[in-house]
């Protein structure tokens, strides 16, 4: 008998990339979706939701309930860096879509999260693709219950893109990270390192028939036609940013660890988050291969899986045969 769905719940800030997550997840017959809970990050958190609602709606999937999450970091900070530059006013490219008719549920993210890891014990694997905010608010408890955390975060040994130090996720709200990092869950950490090598490519000469934006476009996939639509801004940004003729899949590319985390592997470490100074929001991984001498903060927290190398020819074809089937 095959598997039963792996049941997971997204918390997410949507986003572009965030987007083709959702729909990834939706298409995946491996996963089963309990829900979406919703944080700032790539647009505030108002408007995370609205989006949530909304792209469950164009997937005609409103029977997932969406859970509104914090509104400010753990350290109860409001001067929140969105990325509007990189997503949109609206974090979806700009397209002034109607808004969502449906409203989210009355139980808050942080409320939800508890009430479906006690639902499901040890069996829910949570995809958090926005800063750690609403899952560094729950307790131990949440921790033991929660069957694996599977985070889009952080930069190992690899510049941020904040800035030299900091990925977004983590540079959004570092004390919440640092405190899911060492909670004792489950922890898998996609960061920087990995997603930089998994690209969606456009065609910006045409000397590139066959790039996967125009796979994309010419399929009569319903997601597929979606993502076409609300892309352009992503890579502008992308071609602005990096000189590349394509897109980062950071939050596919970490879906695609739920459905499949053979096609990564990983190193096993304590990961600490710096929360000060210039380099705040840096994550460091100290892999055990040495033992100090000297008591620090690295000694006796546990141990989260790093992803370190990616199957990205296989990740990026999982990406584009489920969207361009849709
Ligand atoms: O330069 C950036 N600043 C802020 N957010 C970014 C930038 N580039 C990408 N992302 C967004 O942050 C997550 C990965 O770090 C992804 O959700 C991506 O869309």
């Amino acid at each position: 008998m095959a598997d039963s769905p792996k049941k997971i719940i997204i918390d997410t800030d949507p986003g572009i990339d965030d987007a083709m997550a959702i729909f990834l997840a939706l298409q995946s017959p491996e996963l089963e979706v309990l829900g979406l809970t919703t944080i700032f990050g790539n647009v505030y958190t108002t408007l995370s939701t609205k989006n949530a609602l909304h792209l469950l709606e164009i997937a005609g999937r409103t029977d997932i309930p969406v859970a509104e999450g914090s509104h400010v970091t753990i350290t109860n900070g409001t001067k929140l860096r969105v990325a509007d530059f990189v997503h949109g006013n609206d974090g979806l490219g700009n397209q002034n879509f109607p808004p969502p008719n449906g409203k989210p549920i009355d139980q808050a993210a942080a409320v939800f999260l508890v009430e479906q890891a006690n639902l499901y014990p040890g069996e829910v694997t949570l995809v958090a693709l926005g800063p750690l905010t609403n899952i560094a608010l729950l307790d131990s408890g949440f921790a033991k219950k929660i069957g694996k955390i599977i985070i889009l975060g952080g930069a190992f040994f690899v510049n941020g893109n904040v800035n030299p130090a900091a990925e977004a996720n983590i540079f959004g709200d570092p004390e919440a990270a640092d405190m899911v990092f060492i909670s004792g869950a489950d922890v898998i950490v996609v960061g920087l390192n990995v997603t930089h090598q998994v690209v969606l490519t456009a065609l910006f000469h045409k000397t590139i028939l066959e790039a996967d934006r125009d796979k994309l476009a010419r399929s009569g996939g319903k997601f597929a036609k979606y993502l076409c639509q609300i892309m352009d801004i992503y890579f502008s940004y992308h071609k602005d940013s990096y000189e590349i003729k394509g897109v980062y899949l950071h939050d596919p590319a970490t879906l695609i660890a739920a459905v499949d985390p053979s096609l990564f592997t990983y190193t096993e470490g304590v990961v600490r988050v710096q929360t000060t100074g210039i380099s705040r929001g840096l994550t460091i991984l100290y892999n055990k291969q040495k033992r100090f001498g000297e008591v620090s903060e690295w000694c006796d927290k546990p141990t989260v899986k790093v992803a370190i190398t990616v199957d990205a020819p296989a990740v990026v074809k999982l990406v584009m045969d489920r969207l361009i089937d849709s």
